[in-house]
This record gives C-alpha cells, sequence and structure tokens, in this order.
C-alpha cells in the first residue's frame, strides 16, 4: 500500500525530553528553528499531530508566515496544509484551536471505539475517517491519506504518535532540532515513547545532516531502507 513521504519534525532538549514530566510544553526552538518549521508546514500536503498534543499545546498547526500562506493561495492550495489529529477515542474538544484559527480542511482520525455521538459533534467540524478498531490503523490511514492525493506528510509529533508511526515502518525521515536546556524528569515524554523495541528490530538510519542552529543543533536522520 502506496504511504505519503511521511517526516517527523520535533525539537528536544539536551537530555532527549520533549516537554516536561507534567507534559507541559516547552519552548525549545528558536526563532530560527520555528521558521524552519513553517516552512516545513508551508511545503507539506498535510501535518498531523496525536490527541495528546492536542489536549497539551492546543496547537492551531497553521503557517504563520503571511508570505507563504499567500504562496500556497498563488498555487492553487489552501493557505494551510491539511490538518490531521490521530484521536482514537475522539477525546478532541469542539473549541480546540485546530477548529478556530485558520483556513483549510481538517480530519480527525478516530477509532471504531470512539463513542458515536462524539464522533457524530466532530463531522460537523471535520472530516471524520474511522480505521481501526481499538486504535487507530496507522497504516491503513496514511494509505487512505496517500490515495486523497497527500503526499508529503509532516508528523509533528507527540511522543506517542511517534511511536506509532515508527514502529508501523511509516517513517521516512527524522528533523530534530535539539535545544540548549536540559528538562530532566523520568516520565517526561521523549522524542519516542511506546513500547520501545527490542535489540533485534531497533532501525537502523543513516544521518543526513547535522549543523549547528542558534544555540542548538538541528540533526536529520533517515529511516527507511527506501
Ligand atoms: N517538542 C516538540 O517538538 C513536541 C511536539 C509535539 C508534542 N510535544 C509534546 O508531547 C506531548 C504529547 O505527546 P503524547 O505522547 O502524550 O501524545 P500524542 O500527541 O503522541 O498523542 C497520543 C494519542 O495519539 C494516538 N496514538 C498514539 N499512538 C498510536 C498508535 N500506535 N496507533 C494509533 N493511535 C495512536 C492515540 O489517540 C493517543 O492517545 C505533549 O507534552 C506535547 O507538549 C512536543
Ligand atoms: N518544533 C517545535 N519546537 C518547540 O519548541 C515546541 N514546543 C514544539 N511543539 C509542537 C507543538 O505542536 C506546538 O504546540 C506547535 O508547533 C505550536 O503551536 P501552533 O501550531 O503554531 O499554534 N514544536
Amino acid at each position: 500500500m502506496p504511504t505519503p513521504f511521511t517526516f517527523i519534525n520535533a525539537a528536544m532538549s539536551i537530555d532527549g525530553k520533549i516537554s516536561t514530566r507534567q507534559r507541559r510544553q516547552v519552548r525549545i526552538s528558536g526563532d530560527v528553528d520555528f521558521e524552519r518549521m513553517d516552512e516545513l508546514r508551508a511545503s507539506s500536503d498535510a501535518v498531523m499531530v496525536g490527541i495528546g498534543t492536542v489536549l497539551a499545546d492546543d496547537p492551531s498547526l497553521t503557517v504563520k508566515s503571511d508570505e507563504k500562506r499567500a504562496k500556497r493561495l498563488a498555487n492553487g492550495l489552501d493557505e494551510n496544509p491539511v490538518r490531521i489529529v490521530v484521536d482514537s477515542k475522539a477525546r478532541i474538544p469542539t473549541d480546540a484551536d485546530i477548529f478556530r484559527k485558520g483556513a483549510g480542511k481538517i480530519i480527525i482520525a478516530v477509532s471504531e471505539s470512539a463513542a458515536f455521538d462524539r464522533v457524530e459533534s466532530l463531522r460537523k467540524k471535520a472530516m471524520v475517517i474511522m480505521i481501526g478498531g481499538d486504535q487507530v490503523d496507522l497504516p491503513e490511514l496514511l494509505s487512505i491519506l496517500d490515495e486523497m492525493g497527500i503526499h508529503r506528510l509532516m508528523i509533528e509529533g507527540g511522543a506517542s504518535l511517534n511511536w506509532g508511526l515508527v514502529k508501523n515502518g511509516l517513517v521516512d525521515e527524522i528533523y530534530s532540532f535539539i535545544g540548549n536546556l536540559i528538562i530532566g524528569g523520568a516520565t517526561a515524554p521523549t522524542l519516542i515513547d511506546g513500547d520501545g523495541f527490542g535489540e533485534a528490530d531497533m532501525p537502523v538510519c543513516s544521518l543526513i545532516g547535522a549543523e549547528k542552529m542558534e544555540e542548538g543543533v538541528l540533526l536529520k536522520w533517515k529511516l527507511k531502507n527506501a
């Protein structure tokens, strides 16, 4: 099943955390990295996050630069990429910023375990894709997105969704900005959480980029043996 070119873009602390142990958002990126993130959003067909990120950060996932939005419109695209939330139990609040800010298509991916009334209320605000029994079936979801014409998919986390995608071999590249702060905390989320790999099946990646950026460093890794 063809799936989009899929890359994770994230920021983590020196000690590999992406937020605090209370899952509170931490501004790790500097202005230059946020600008890079905005460019990646503007050049992607869709941007995807997990519901944990929505509940913690309430992101709008919009393109911030007026110029980049205008360029998308001039190219016959919506001003924002398709914004996608993976939300197995349909927990997203109906007043989330993703619904209130920015124009463009929104997709909420739910599983069959989501409550009927919650799903129906979401249908008034977004396209709902129901796929998977207890959890959203990520390989199936990405195949559907590819069929819909989403061929370049940006993943903005969080820790659990990143694990689900990497575990299923769905991620082509990972771009990680490592900022100059230490978050600590044994239970703070990292770039990739979940059950973890056994020694035999840890993905071996190739380093395709390393550059100092402000007070941090940007690393780029290729995962899939594409
Ligand atoms: N620093 C960064 O770049 C960055 C980026 C995004 C999020 N964050 C932080 O990450 C935290 C959120 O991460 P999280 O792990 O709690 O939540 P998450 O955003 O990864 O969302 C988890 C949800 O995604 C879905 N999901 C996860 N794995 C799945 C799978 N295998 N199959 C199907 N569905 C799956 C489920 O609905 C699950 O409840 C927040 O604290 C946020 O601030 C940081
Ligand atoms: N690249 C990046 N650097 C960070 O320092 C940080 N904390 C995030 N976190 C990702 C999360 O999704 C954010 O909340 C949105 O990226 C910002 O919110 P908007 O979508 O712009 O509203 N992402």
